[in-house]
C-alpha cells in the first residue's frame, strides 16, 4: 500500500467524443510510468451479444458493474491495486482481467464516472469531455466502421438508438465536472483543426483566475447554465504564439513550460494543444498540492 495517495481524475463523456485518445496523450505528457489508466468499458455487465438480445444499450447503467468499480475507486485511493475487468472491442466479449496500480495519477475514462455522487466525491478532478455532436459523429463513424467491424448504417443506427440513454445517464455528469471540456469544428479544412472551450463552475474558475493574471491574453468569459448551475466558458478558437502559451503555462503549474515544450516546437500552438498542456499542467499542480499535504502530515495517512 502507498502512503500518498494517487490523483484520481474522472473524464466523463459520450462514447466517441475523444476520451481514450485525450487520456493517451495526457499520459504521454504526465509520463506513462506515473498514470494508471481504469477504462470503464471494462465494467460493462453484458457483452455485445446479451445487450442485443435484451435490448438494452452499453449507456444504460444496469448493463454496467459500476458497484464494482465505485469498490475499486475506493481502493485506489486507498492506495491499494485492483483486478480491473476488460472488455474487448474487436470481439464483443470479456478478456481477463488486469490488475492496476495506484501510479501517481489515476485516470478513469468512460460513460459513468461520475453519474453516482459516491463516485464524485472521490475524485480530486471531474472532466466531462463535451464533443460537438459533428466532430462525435464523424469520429465515431470512422473509429467503430474500421477498429470495431460495424458497418457505417450500424453506427448510425446505434447513435439513433443511444439518445435517450445519453440525456439520462452521461449529460447528467455535465453539471457534476470541475471542468467542461468541449471540441468544436473550426473552418478549416485540416481534420485536427478542432477549438476548445472551457467551462468552469463560477464558484471555481481555476482556468479563468489563471488566465486573469497574465497581460497578454484578454479574457472575456461568457455565462452559461449547466443543470442548475452558474459556469463560465473560455474560448479557444485560433493558434497562439508560442511565446504567450509559454507565459500562461508557466502560471498554471510547476511543469507548464516543460509540459509546452513537449507538444511542441513550432512558433504557434493550436487550440487542441493547449488545452492538453492546461489539462496536464492542472494536474501536476494538484499532484504537487497533494504531495505538500501528506508532507505536512508525515506522509503516513491515507486520505
Ligand atoms: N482531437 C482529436 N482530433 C481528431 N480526431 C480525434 C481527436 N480525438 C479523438 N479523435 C478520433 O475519434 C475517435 C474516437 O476517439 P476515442 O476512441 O478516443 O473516443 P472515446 O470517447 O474514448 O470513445 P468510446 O467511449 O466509444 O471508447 C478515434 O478514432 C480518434 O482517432
Ligand atoms: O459506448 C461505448 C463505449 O466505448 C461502446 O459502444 C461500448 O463499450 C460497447 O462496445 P462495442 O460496441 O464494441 O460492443
Amino acid at each position: 500500500m502507498h502512503s500518498v495517495r494517487p490523483v484520481l481524475i474522472g473524464i466523463a463523456g459520450d462514447s466517441g467524443a475523444g476520451k481514450s485518445s485525450l487520456v493517451a496523450q495526457l499520459a504521454k505528457l504526465l509520463g506513462n510510468d506515473r498514470v494508471s489508466v481504469i477504462e470503464l468499458d471494462g465494467y460493462h455487465s453484458l457483452n455485445r451479444q446479451e445487450r442485443k438480445a435484451v435490448n438494452i444499450t452499453a449507456l444504460h447503467p444496469r448493463a454496467n458493474n459500476l458497484g464494482l468499480f465505485i469498490d475499486h475507486l475506493y481502493r485506489l485511493r486507498r492506495g491499494e491495486k485492483v483486478l480491473r475487468p476488460v472488455y474487448n472491442h474487436d470481439t464483443g466479449d470479456f478478456d481477463d482481467p488486469v490488475w492496476v496500480e495506484p501510479r501517481p495519477y489515476v485516470i478513469v475514462e468512460g460513460l459513468h464516472p461520475f453519474l453516482f455522487q459516491v463516485a464524485a466525491d472521490m475524485y480530486d478532478l471531474k472532466i466531462y469531455y463535451d464533443t460537438h455532436e459533428e466532430l462525435k459523429v464523424r469520429w465515431k463513424i470512422l473509429r467503430d466502421a474500421t477498429a470495431r467491424g460495424y458497418t457505417v448504417e450500424e453506427v448510425l443506427a446505434e447513435i439513433r438508438k443511444r439518445q435517450w440513454d445519453i440525456r439520462n445517464f452521461v449529460e447528467p455528469q455535465l453539471a457534476m465536472a470541475d471542468t467542461v471540456v468541449k471540441l468544436f469544428p473550426l473552418e478549416d479544412e485540416r481534420p485536427d483543426a478542432v477549438g476548445v472551450e472551457f467551462k468552469e463552475p463560477a464558484d471555481n474558475p481555476w482556468l479563468k483566475e489563471k488566465l486573469e493574471q497574465i497581460s497578454e491574453i484578454s479574457v472575456q468569459p461568457k455565462r452559461d447554465w449547466i443543470g442548475g448551475r452558474e459556469f463560465l466558458s473560455l474560448s479557444f478558437s485560433q493558434a497562439m504564439p508560442v511565446s504567450t502559451a509559454h507565459v500562461l503555462l508557466e502560471h498554471m503549474g510547476p511543469r507548464g513550460g516543460a509540459i509546452l515544450g513537449k507538444i511542441t516546437h513550432a512558433p504557434f500552438v493550436m487550440p487542441y494543444q493547449l488545452a492538453l498542456a492546461i489539462l496536464a499542467s492542472r494536474l501536476e499542480a494538484i499532484r504537487q498540492e497533494l504531495d505538500a499535504t501528506f508532507e505536512g502530515r508525515g506522509r503516513s495517512v491515507v486520505g
